[in-house]
């Protein structure tokens, strides 16, 4: 299973949970998305659908900082293979339980688990000292997304989303 990065250097490299994946052996620097790219305005949501392709031909994250990250820089990647995460809060210091703004290595470590690596998504968290909390906080959304498709995680998504902003 291969991870990849797309680095932009534009946050403190001390903090930054990309480089740290490089570092420990789990993702590799590339220069061009390869296999499915994590996209947050994609509108396709990533699901155990997308296993067999990101077996083969790997998974890329954009590691920009979020400040600089608007919709306008992710646009640019629309014609790549891509993908968005279903709701999920991040649980790092810089944005914690903010939905959806996740770090690198949250992403890449939640999308191993909804396509069922959850062993390797696991050991990617465990990297960070806050892994443990983005997975407490996102322990029951990720089971209700393990190994689902694309519709039923929606069905997931839609239900959670309605009780979370107080719909009906
Ligand atoms: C904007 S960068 C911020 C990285 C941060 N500097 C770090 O050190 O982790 C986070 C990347 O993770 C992926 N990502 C985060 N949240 C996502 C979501 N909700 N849907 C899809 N991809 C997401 C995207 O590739 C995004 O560009």
């Amino acid at each position: 299973m291969q991870i990849f990065v797309i680095e932009f250097e534009q946050d403190d490299p001390k903090k930054c949970t990309a480089k740290r994946m490089i570092r420990k052996g789990f993702a590799i620097r590339v220069r061009t998305p390869k296999g499915i790219l994590l996209n947050p305005i994609s509108n396709k949501t990533l699901s155990y659908e997308d296993r067999e392709i990101i077996q083969k031909r790997g998974l890329t994250v954009l590691d920009s900082s979020w400040n600089k990250s608007d919709e306008k820089f992710f646009k640019k990647y629309e014609n790549s293979l891509s993908r968005r995460l279903p709701f999920l809060l991040a649980g790092n210091p810089i944005n914690y339980a903010k939905p959806f703004k996740l770090s690198s290595l949250e992403a890449v470590a939640a999308s191993l688990i909804i396509i069922g690596e959850k062993e390797l998504g696991l050991k990617l968290l465990s990297l960070v000292k806050w892994g443990p909390t983005f997975y407490k906080l996102n322990e029951n959304l990720l089971e209700a997304y393990y190994k689902k498709s694309e519709r039923e995680i929606l069905e997931v998504e839609e239900e959670f989303l309605a009780g979370y902003l107080g719909g009906p």
